[in-house]
């Protein structure tokens, strides 16, 4: 995930590529391959200059968050913002870890941000200035459209936009399988696909329609698409979409959860 920030934000003119320093916590190859790919700053945590970032962004997985946390607790500063991207973290539990007061803020990307495309939710802790809620606004257009929201609205925006590319893919791959069954080859089956799911976001983008309106627009009486359309019907695809989204924000609660037992032992 935090290559796909990177991507974006070093694809994007509202920062200099030197502005960006990237560690990690052992791997070594890694951070060479990133700098030499983007340009930035890659350093072993060592060696990180703390007092002079102004943003810290956390991307690492739920469960290593808190033990980077309790590293960071003395080195922040206090007008440094935190940024998270772990998702189902709360942003109580990760200001819980840091000196009182501590901007902090919870994002939610996706990985479309790689190409500038993302989704992404912001939802400010308590201590957040307006000012420094633009200044992560801003950061977050860099690769993206950006949405704030409220916290309680994370889960069920991670059910939706958080792991929502992987729905659409694993939507294109029974697309593409069923094209190849048919007789096409795989490349032109996938081609197939790719355009008709781009044009069709496109026509959201730049018609500004609802889909329902354009949906009806593609539906001749009696024709092919009302055929298809009541075989997706029939086979509950719209209801497979709802339990998709809820059923990750769900595992999105279930992290936090497990964390705050955590955090109660720590
Ligand atoms: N994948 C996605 O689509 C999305 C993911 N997220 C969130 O992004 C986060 C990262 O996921 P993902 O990219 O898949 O994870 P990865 O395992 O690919 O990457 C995690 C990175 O965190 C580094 N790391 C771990 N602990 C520390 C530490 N203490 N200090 C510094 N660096 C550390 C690891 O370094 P090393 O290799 O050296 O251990 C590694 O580079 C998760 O919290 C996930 O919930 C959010 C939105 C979407
Ligand atoms: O699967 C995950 O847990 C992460 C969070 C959202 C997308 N990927």
């Amino acid at each position: 995930m935090a290559e796909g920030m990177i991507a974006g934000m070093c694809g994007s003119d509202s920062l200099q590529n030197e502005q960006i320093f990237v560690t990690n916590r052992s791997n070594a190859a890694r951070l060479r391959e990133l700098q030499e790919r983007y340009g930035l700053t890659a350093i072993s945590q060592s060696d990180v200059d703390w007092h002079g970032m102004d943003v810290i962004i956390l991307a690492m997985k739920p469960k290593d968050l808190t033990a980077a946390l309790i590293e960071l607790q003395d080195k922040v500063q206090e007008q440094q913002v935190l940024i998270s991207v772990a998702a189902g973290i709360q942003n109580e539990q990760i200001e819980h870890y840091l000196p009182k007061n501590q901007p902090v803020v919870r994002i939610m990307p996706n990985t479309s941000s790689t190409i500038g495309e993302s989704a992404t939710a912001i939802a400010p802790g308590k201590h957040v200035s307006a000012e420094q809620l633009n200044m992560v606004t801003e950061l977050v257009a860099a690769f993206g459209k950006a949405f704030v929201i409220k916290e309680d609205q994370m889960d069920v925006f991670t059910g939706m936009a958080g792991s929502g590319p992987a729905y659409f893919y694993k939507l294109m791959e029974h697309f593409t399988e069923t094209g190849v069954a048919a007789g096409f080859d795989q490349d032109t089956a996938s081609q197939i696909g790719i355009q008709t799911m781009l044009g069709a976001a496109r026509m959201l983008v730049e018609t500004k329609e609802d889909p329902a309106c354009l949906r009806k627009k593609v539906t001749s009486p009696n024709g092919t698409t009302a055929a298809g359309l009541e075989a997706l019907n029939d086979a509950g695809a719209g209801e497979a979409m709802t339990k998709a989204i809820l059923s990750a924000a769900e595992r999105s609660n279930e992290i936090s959860e497990d964390l705050k037992k955590q955090l109660l032992t720590r």
